[in-house]
């Protein structure tokens, strides 16, 4: 039972939730200034105005831990939508690679890349991969991030895929944090099926994606379709297969060359297409007819020095857009959802309101999860972050540090003066 008092200004985000929101709406936070919140077990009681959480928590005659908030803004806790967390190893040498011009598809090509991380994975027992990802949980909870997606993607082949999978399911057990999985067996065609992707293509549809239902381990599917990667039609045979055993559609779409994936994001279903760097018109066009959220992350265009998305364009045509990190080994090795926030608004010009609302309710909408977590509302899971930042549009501005103070997750402090508390 905790009662967090006085708060500077809480951004509640609260409904109508029912659908990720678009245009003007991503600019409404339901802002309360001095307020209070009230939370029960893994829910929250109560959210409003302070003096109204203090009747309520008195009334209830019940102790409380306070949380005392003053001068702080309070948010819901940070949703990311788009990691690739599971994995061994890391891959600093690329970056030199690329500081020298090699480009991430070159790499990829010549066997390092996603390959590279594979092999790592390939070989790390699950245990390893639980003691390298949960350090990796710790950093994303220190920085406000309370439920992730993570992908597969760095086995490529049967027993592998279902390793990193079980890992997430164990974490998502173990750990305050929450994972929401996502299997990505066509994430790149393995070395051995080099000469005959197409082969690849069939073990993920006919082997691959009925293993990983009939396990459970996964509620996404997801597809690197990319020039050189996988084609449009081999996405859409993958994905497809996904529906068939129950696996909602997630596309890497026009992430470094325009390729039809967002189109084709729209086409198909899909819940969400991620990247978009070089999406088409039609392709927004399409997206924003069909309600598909894009998933944008600025900091994989940051740290491959190219440029980002065009999110403007896409609000401005009616597109839900949602921010992640796409933690992974090599193109965005931060679990700091604040820094690619900072991110957005300076490099994509989306307005510090617009942030808040991609990182929250439109994040959790992109992994199923809005009527449980996203906003502040009573009857809601309790997962709550507290910020040094006296209002939201502070969080943009004083940029590059970590602003999380305090970390509330399903009505238990685990974060408390910028650190886990819980281990
Ligand atoms: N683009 C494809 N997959 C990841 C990167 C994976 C890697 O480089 O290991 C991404 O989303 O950025
Ligand atoms: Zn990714």
């Amino acid at each position: 039972m905790i009662y967090i008092r006085n708060a500077a200004q809480v951004v509640t985000m609260a409904g109508p939730n029912d659908k990720p929101r678009t245009g003007a709406g991503m600019s409404e936070l339901g802002l309360i200034e001095n307020g209070g919140i009230v939370l029960e077990g893994e829910t929250i009681a109560f959210v409003g105005p302070d003096e109204e959480a203090r009747r309520y928590v008195e009334a209830s005659g019940r102790e409380y831990e306070v949380i005392d908030a003053s001068g702080k803004l309070v948010a819901p806790g940070l949703v990311d939508p788009h990691t690739h967390v599971v994995f061994a190893g890391s891959r600093e040498k690329e970056l030199n690679m690329r500081l020298q011009g090699a480009t991430y598809m070159e790499i990829m090509n010549a066997g390092g890349g996603i390959h590279s991380s594979t092999a790592r994975t390939r070989e790390a027992s699950e245990e390893q991969l639980v003691i390298e990802t949960r350090k990796r949980l710790d950093r994303f909870l220190e920085h406000g991030v309370t439920t992730i997606e993570a992908k597969s993607g760095y086995g490529l082949r049967l027993e592998d895929e279902l390793k990193q999978l079980r890992v997430a399911r164990r974490l998502n057990e173990e750990h305050p944090v929450d994972l929401v999985s996502t299997f990505m067996g066509a994430h790149a065609v393995p070395k051995e099926y080099k000469a005959d992707p197409d082969a690849y293509v069939k073990l993920v549809t006919d082997v691959m994606i009925p293993a990983v239902a009939a396990e459970g381990l996964a509620e996404y599917c997801d597809v690197f379709c990319e020039e050189g990667v996988f084609t449009p039609e081999q996405s859409r045979v993958v994905l497809e297969a996904g529906k068939r055993w129950g696996l909602k559609p997630k596309i890497h779409a026009d992430e470094i060359e325009p390729y039809a994936g967002g189109e084709l994001a729209a086409e198909i279903g899909a819940v969400s297409a991620e990247h978009l760097l070089r999406v088409s018109d039609e392709g927004i066009r399409a997206m924003a007819e069909k309600g598909v959220i894009a998933v944008l992350l600025p900091g994989t265009a940051f740290f491959l020095m190219t440029k980002p998305a065009e999110a403007r364009k896409m609000i401005e045509a009616g597109v839900p857009v949602a921010l992640s990190t796409d933690r992974n080994p090599g193109s965005c090795p931060t679990e700091s959802l604040p820094f690619v926030m900072n991110l957005a608004c300076l490099t994509m010009k989306m307005t510090p309101a617009e942030v808040l609302t991609a990182c929250t309710i439109n994040a959790a909408h992109a992994i199923g999860r809005a009527g449980r977590i996203g906003s502040l509302e009573a009857g809601k899971q309790a997962d709550v972050v507290v910020f040094d930042a006296p209002n939201y549009l502070y969080l943009q501005y004083h940029y590059g540090v970590n602003l999380v103070e305090t970390v509330v997750k399903k009505g238990k402090t685990v974060v408390a003066d910028g650190r886990r508390t819980d281990r």
